[in-house]
């Protein structure tokens, strides 16, 4: 069982890597033939990773949360990072490509993750926060998806940003997610970095070569400290600190958020001035 407790940014101050990498990083989320889970106490933020082969895999986490079934009072999202497969929703069956993000509601009873071909399995990644009410269970296709481009050739930070559980796509009580990727030749993102105190921030970095290497900033902006981190790892990011990153090659991101408000723009900018 993998719980993290909050850490305050004074006590971050004296943090040394062991203790950063302890708090923040989740190092192992897709294993074949195993549903993980990682709990944050930052928003109750639950994120995991499902890698179904010949057998599906049920959504289960009954003996941490203490619920009769995992989405008693949570809503789910599900985006694939893996080959295709399907997710079944109390019998509905939902199929996921790689990059396709399925929303799944509060109150459903029985989830099931499936691959089409256990030697190319579905990836699945899974982020889960507290719910209040029943949205409706909507799958966005990536090639629905808009994409938004940001960033420059010259600042190293061409990417393009997918948002698929927002306040103009689909509707959830917490849950803002969405996928932002980097051009080849481009390695930053998030920088200018912002802050968002009313939400905490999960990313997980993936699309990473064995030996890629993602550098990922966080710490309030005159306290800065870095993780370093490897192919699908994950880092929960604080409503206090920055979180932004420089790779030793492009790569992929889910940023996922829960908090206070629902608003995606709503990030406070922090001045190159700063930065420590
Ligand atoms: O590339 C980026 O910049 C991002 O994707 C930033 C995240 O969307 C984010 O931090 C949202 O608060
Ligand atoms: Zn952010």
């Amino acid at each position: 069982m993998d719980i993290r407790y909050e850490v305050n940014p004074v006590d971050f101050k004296t943090y040394q890597t062991e203790e950063v990498r302890n708090a923040f990083l989740v190092e192992t989320l897709f294993e074949d033939g195993r549903v993980q889970f990682t709990y944050s106490h930052y928003d109750r933020l639950v994120i995991g990773g499902a890698v179904p082969t010949t057998e599906p895999l049920e959504l289960e986490w009954t003996d941490v949360l203490k619920t009769n079934y995992f989405l008693e009072r949570r809503e789910l999202a599900v985006i694939n990072i893996g080959g295709e497969g399907e997710v079944t929703v109390d019998g509905e069956v939902y199929s996921l490509v790689k990059r396709d993000c399925l929303y799944i509601g509060m109150e459903n009873k029985q989830v099931q993750f499936r691959s089409k071909d256990a030697t190319s399995p579905a990836r699945y990644y899974l982020v889960s926060a507290g719910a209040h009410r029943v949205y409706p269970t909507k799958l966005l296709p990536i090639s629905e998806a808009e994409p938004n481009k940001l960033g420059s050739d010259a600042e190293s930070n061409s990417r393009t940003i997918y948002k698929y559980i927002h306040q103009e796509g689909i509707q959830s009580c917490q849950l803002m997610v969405g996928m932002t990727l980097l051009e080849p030749n481009n390695m930053w993102n998030t920088m200018p970095a912002h802050l968002h105190d009313r939400r905490m921030e999960a990313y997980l970095y993936f699309d990473m070569e064995p030996q890629t290497r993602v550098f990922h900033f966080m710490g309030q902006p005159n306290e800065t400290r870095h993780l370093v981190l490897k192919n699908e790892q994950a880092i929960l990011s604080p409503p206090w600190s920055i979180h932004s990153g420089v790779g030793t090659s492009n790569y992929t991101f889910i940023w996922a958020m829960a908090g206070e408000n629902y608003t995606f723009s709503d990030m406070d900018a922090v001045p190159m001035e700063d930065l420590k």
